[in-house]
């Protein structure tokens, strides 16, 4: 893994003895001499991270205020110390300031990389962790074998491997982001996933969030931009940025540089972006809401996450995914979800996708009531879990004034619309399930007046 290291030390030698050892390891080392010299690296791209010398000769600010100094910029920033031989108790003071460890001169070149690779680990670690915490809700794989699920993981696997720039369109909680993070993690880059929300973030804040900040000289803020270097950033709901910050956007996607808010210095950087939108760009484009030169560079490789109503066969597999997931989780025990309840899973209406469906589960291990070793039945299914056509009413209410003739009809209905829509409109599936032959079904929809599907594209001849 190829990580952007500052070394920071007074002697020549050892910068060059250092620089050396860490880039026959692969990485990409920037050497500074002094304090002024590193703050001054600083400002051009924070790095990955920091080896520091703490005696430094004829430097305005010594190693150990400079060490303050770098950790009041990102606490997170780890540190290695390099310091001389017997001056333990100045390393010791480093370690109190935050810096992650030291190596002491003379050193070899396998005590230095140990040190460093389980710097970069460490902070590796505790990025994914956070990321993990914000978002307890992350699964690890895309779940459901429908074929236009495996179109998407197909696709998933030949464009990680790329460079190549990403806009991933898809209902709210369909799993853009989960393509996002997937696109990362099958990719060669070593740095860091960074997402940002574009919706979540109040217009004036949002230039900050991405570029950062200087004060004084030196970053007190570090962007989402930087902070990814050598990584992707997720720019979730890309059409809900500004478009003065488009601008500033576009800019860095054309020379993969950028000011921070009040600095003087381009900062470097080298960023795979993927974005995602819920809304139709070409729309906002026509509105003069998005630019179109910027959805061009985003839009490289377009993916679709689809929405769930689009494979609900898929549906059975989430269920059970997010069982075992929540149960692991929350601590509730585990319950199987019955034939019953799944096919009215399947045929509800999902207007909030997977992430509402993931919710309603987790209502159901809560609710759920009885054995635990018995099945969920569907009468425990909460209302917006129901298919809206077949909606859990006092069904004798309602036809209580109807002739036998037109009960059965309303009943057979309801209940084909139903199937047909658990189905995802294929009538060959629906009639093999409900037990008729497929020319019985057709028939049997034509003389109740219910519509033969064109849905998904399916004819019901397949
Ligand atoms: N195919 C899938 N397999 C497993 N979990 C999934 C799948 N798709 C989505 N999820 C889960 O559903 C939830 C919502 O997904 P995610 O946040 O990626 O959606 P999104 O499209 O980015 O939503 P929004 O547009 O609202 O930001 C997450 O918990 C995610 O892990």
């Amino acid at each position: 893994m190829s990580s952007d290291i500052l070394v920071i030390d007074d002697e020549a030698d050892i910068r060059d003895l250092v620089s050396g050892i860490l880039e026959d390891d692969g990485h990409q080392v920037r050497t500074a001499r002094d304090s002024d010299e590193a703050l001054d690296a600083l400002r051009r791209r924070s790095p990955a991270m920091v080896v520091l010398d703490i005696w430094l000769q004829g430097s305005r600010i010594d190693g150990l205020e400079l060490l303050t100094m770098l950790k009041e910029i990102d606490a997170d920033l780890p540190v290695v110390v390099i310091s001389g031989h017997g001056t333990i108790e100045t390393a010791v003071a480093a370690i109190r300031k935050g810096a992650y460890d030291f190596v002491e001169k003379p050193f070899t070149a396998d005590r230095l990389l140990l040190v460093v690779q389980r710097a970069l680990e460490t902070s590796k670690l505790k990025r994914e962790n956070t990321a993990l915490r914000a978002k307890s809700s992350g699964a690890d794989d895309l779940i459901g074998s429908s074929a236009i699920m495996g179109a998407l993981r197909s696709s998933i696997d030949r464009v990680a491997q790329t460079n190549s720039r990403v806009l991933i369109a898809g209902p709210a909680g369909s799993g853009k982001e989960l393509v996002a993070r997937l696109l990362h993690e099958r990719s060669a880059r070593g740095g860091p996933f960074v997402a940002i929300n574009a919706a979540s973030i109040a217009p004036e804040r949002m230039e900050s969030e991405i570029f950062g900040e200087e004060a004084n000289g030196r970053p007190s803020k570090i962007g989402v931009f930087e902070q990814a270097h050598g990584g992707t950033l997720f720019l979730d709901e890309v059409g809900d940025m500004p478009l003065e910050t488009q601008s500033k956007i576009l800019r860095v996607l054309v020379e993969q540089r950028f000011k921070r808010l009040g600095g003087a210095q381009d900062v470097q950087v080298n960023v795979r972006v993927v974005s995602s939108t819920s809304r139709e760009l070409r729309g906002d484009i026509e509105q003069g809401r998005f630019r179109e030169d910027l959805f061009h560079r985003l839009n490289v490789v377009p993916l679709r996450a689809p929405g769930l109503a689009e494979r609900r066969e898929d549906i059975p597999d989430l269920a059970g995914y997010f069982v075992g997931r929540l149960a692991g989780m929350s601590g509730v025990p585990a319950r199987q979800i019955g034939e019953d309840a799944l096919a009215a899973l399947q045929a509800a209406d999902w207007p909030g996708n997977v992430r509402q469906l993931r919710n309603v589960i987790e209502r159901i291990l809560i609710l759920a009531t009885g054995d635990i070793n018995t099945p969920v039945t569907v009468d425990s299914l909460p209302a917006d879990a129901w298919p809206s056509s077949g909606s859990k009413r006092d069904g004798l209410q309602e036809v209580i004034g109807l002739s036998l003739r037109d009960a059965r009809e309303r009943f057979e209905r309801e209940y084909l619309n139903v199937q047909i829509t658990r189905f995802g409109g294929n009538i060959s599936r629906t009639a093999a399930f409900i037990g008729m032959e497929r020319s019985a079904l057709h028939r049997k929809l034509k003389s109740l007046g219910v519509e033969a599907p064109g849905r998904n594209g399916h004819d019901g001849a397949e």
